[in-house]
């Protein structure tokens, strides 16, 4: 099945290396926080009152204080296995004008805000900082096409779209995550966090291999990395018989970058917790806020001068079963009326450069940059901006 032939606006789709779900129409869209903690629950509730539809998509936000979006299709497909097939040959998208907020000095000093607060306030060990790139489009978005470039160059990753309302041209979150934030099947739940990364260099295969050695060696991506696992570790062992992490982080990389990696297993305790509250109960990890967590979501608010909304959220679907897949909600744009928002963060510990991070941001933002396929000296002006 060529699944993007077959995508439409109000489409949600979410494909992983597993199987990709692909929708149509919306029997119901609610929109819940989770701020009293039923947002699971209601899950749950919504789709025991559509036992004719097998899946719910969800996307949540950053802040889960902040409403998520549940969405009953009126139909769901779920195709097994890796479905890619190329397209369309996709024109590059034209862009009336960039705005980067902050911009590049601002989000450095903003780094230098998080890094003071990294040395003041004791238990603070990490925090996330992101920013933002606003593109005024010429026309409305090309979805497909897109799509289609995304999945093409994000082979083995989880490419999304969720329409957020009925219109013609939809409010849509879509994006290309390296990341799974976890799979959960009967009684089994893997969850694959990365953190800590490298600019791959494509022209030279030796250096990319040293600057890919460099990165599992350096002592402060190590301890970035590390933060994550420990604090998923403490979160999901309460729902688990058996739970095993990778002692040593292993590479991964994407089109353009490296990150550390590290494989988690774990063997649910019955009656065995959904999908959505696993997914809960780890968001938002420290790969995309920090640790410990409700102190560095605070501080992210503070410091941060735009609202995260989905992005460093969480996207995926549940069944009628509990099983579901979720991915991290990043390398992503939230488009609305012919608008894109393009966002991208960065770990911050003692130690990191306002600068580097800057760089690293920029890098992260080309995973849609490229995909829109931008000239690059707009990319350039964008990110440095
Ligand atoms: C926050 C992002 O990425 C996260 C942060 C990473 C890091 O700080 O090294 C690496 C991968 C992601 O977990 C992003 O892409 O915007």
């Amino acid at each position: 099945m060529n699944v993007l032939q077959m995508y439409e606006p109000h489409s949600a789709l979410f494909a992983s290396p597993m199987g990709t779900l692909l929708t149509y129409g919306s029997k119901k869209r609610q929109f819940f926080t989770n701020a009293s903690g039923l947002l699971a629950q209601q899950a749950r509730q919504l789709l025991r009152a559509h036992p004719e539809v097998e899946y719910m998509v969800g996307l949540l936000p950053f802040n889960t204080n902040q409403p998520a979006q549940l969405l009953i299709p009126e139909q769901a497909h779920y195709t097994k296995g890796y479905s890619y097939a190329k397209n369309t040959t996709y024109a590059s998208t034209a862009i009336q004008h960039i705005q980067a907020r902050p911009t590049a000095a601002v989000f450095e000093k903003q780094v230098e805000q998080a890094l003071a607060a990294l040395q003041q306030t004791p238990p603070l060990q990490k925090l996330v900082m992101a920013r933002h790139l606003d593109l005024q489009l010429s026309q409305a978005l090309d979805r497909t096409a897109l799509l289609d470039a995304l999945w093409q160059k994000n082979p083995k990753g989880y490419t999304y779209a969720i329409p957020l309302d009925n219109s013609t041209d939809p409010a849509t979150f879509l994006g290309a995550s390296p990341e799974l934030l976890l799979r959960k099947q009967a009684n089994r739940v893997y969850l694959n966090p990365l953190a800590g990364t490298a600019l791959r260099d494509l022209a030279d295969p030796e250096q990319d291999q040293r600057i890919a050695q460099q990165l599992q060696a350096s002592a402060k991506d190590r301890h970035e990395h590390a933060i994550v696992i420990e604090n998923i570790l403490e979160a999901l062992s309460p729902f688990c018989d058996h739970l095993t992490a990778a002692a040593t982080p292993s590479l991964v990389s994407t089109a353009t970058l490296w990150h550390l990696s590290t494989e988690i297993h774990g063997e649910l305790k019955s009656p065995y917790a959904d999908a959505l509250t696993l997914a809960l109960a780890v968001h938002p990890t420290p790969a995309v806020c920090g640790h410990p967590t409700l102190l560095a979501r605070d501080l992210i608010e503070s410091i941060e001068s735009e609202h995260r909304g989905f992005f460093a959220g969480a996207v995926g679907w549940m069944n009628q079963a509990g099983d579901g897949e979720w991915a991290v909600a990043i390398r992503c744009a939230h488009y609305q009326n012919q608008q894109l928002r393009l966002s991208a963060g960065a770990g911050i510990v003692i130690g990191s450069d306002a600068q580097a991070e800057r760089i690293e941001t920029g890098n992260k933002l080309r995973t849609m940059l490229n995909a829109l396929q931008i000239p690059d000296e707009q990319i350039q002006q964008g990110i440095t901006q």
